[in-house]
């Protein structure tokens, strides 16, 4: 499903066009009409650093919350679904804190990227749901992806890989301050995942702070936009949700005689 007229009026803080002003209010950026769907946006940054907050409140200023997931037009992708299996002493390693979740070799880079080439193409895509309590892939879920309007892609290192990073049509790098994420990520294994503080701080001060500074870090090189203070960046939050309004906006138009399309998805037409 694609983003309609009618929809995307619907958002808030949508400041397009209504039947009778067609484009007077707002005009048409000349270069949207090339925008690709679906639209993929890489969220960086270090852990606990907000990137799934970041993320879920772009979806939800995009009103894409609390729709069944068929129809959602916005879907949130988490680089821990690509993470290599585990051997059963590795298991056991990573149940002490010494397990390097932090480097790029723990993730299955080929099945990121033919996943998201899939996406890119249109195809729907299983992908697997990650379970940080037990450091595996739930067997029993695979996620369904339907093609979609807008991917945002996050995780620590989705702009390191170079084949995946040169996918994403906007990269978003999410800055906070390193205590602050050191105090949210124990806050947030001892609560969520049951661990203890030892084996959290054992983990992070050999695995993730290195790798952090070694392979994330210096990928903020290449994002389009930085937020600072990750979630608590309102402002930040707000421009880029009227860019991708904005992007979608010419998406409908340059995608729609390609498409077919529901009675729902009705398209004002805009002058050229
Ligand atoms: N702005 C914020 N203020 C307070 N807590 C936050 C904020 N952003 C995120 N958190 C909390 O910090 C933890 C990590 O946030 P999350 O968005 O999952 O980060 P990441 O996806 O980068 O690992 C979570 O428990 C989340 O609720
Ligand atoms: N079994 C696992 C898998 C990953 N981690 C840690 O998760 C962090 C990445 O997720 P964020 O939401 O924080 O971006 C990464 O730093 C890994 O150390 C883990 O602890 N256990």
């Amino acid at each position: 499903m694609q983003l309609g007229e009618d929809q995307l009026s619907a958002m808030p803080g949508f400041s397009g066009t209504d039947k009778h002003s067609t484009m007077k209010s707002s005009p048409r950026v000349s270069g949207f009409e090339d925008i690709p769907r679906p639209f993929v946006i890489g969220v960086g940054g270090g852990t606990a650093s907000g990137k799934s907050t970041v993320c879920s409140k772009i979806m939800e200023q995009l009103g894409q919350n609390g729709i069944n997931e068929k129809q959602q037009q916005v879907v949130i992708i988490s680089l821990e679904s690509f993470y290599k299996p585990l051997t059963p002493e590795q298991i056991v390693l990573a149940r002490k804190g010494q397990y390097n979740f932090d480097h790029p070799a723990a993730f299955d880079e080929q099945m990121m990227l033919d996943t998201l080439l899939d996406l890119k193409a249109n195809k729907t895509v299983q992908i697997p749901e990650y379970d940080f309590k037990n450091h595996c892939i739930k067997s029993e879920t695979l996620r369904t992806v339907n093609p979609t309007d807008v991917i945002l892609f996050e995780g620590i290192l989705v702009f390191y890989f170079k084949d995946i990073r040169e996918l994403f049509n906007m990269k978003l790098f999410v800055d906070t301050d390193a205590d602050t994420r050191l105090s949210r990520r124990v806050l947030r294994d001892m609560k969520e995942f049951g661990r203890d503080l030892d084996q959290i701080l054992r983990q992070y001060t050999t695995y993730v702070k290195p790798a952090f500074e070694e392979f994330c870090l210096p990928t903020k090189k290449y994002a389009d936009v930085i937020i600072p203070r990750g979630a608590d960046n309102t402002v930040a939050i707000d421009l880029i949700v009227q860019h991708i309004q904005e992007l979608l906006r010419g998406s409908v138009k340059s995608n729609a005689p390609q498409r077919s399309r529901h009675n729902s998805d009705s398209l004002v037409s805009r002058p050229h």
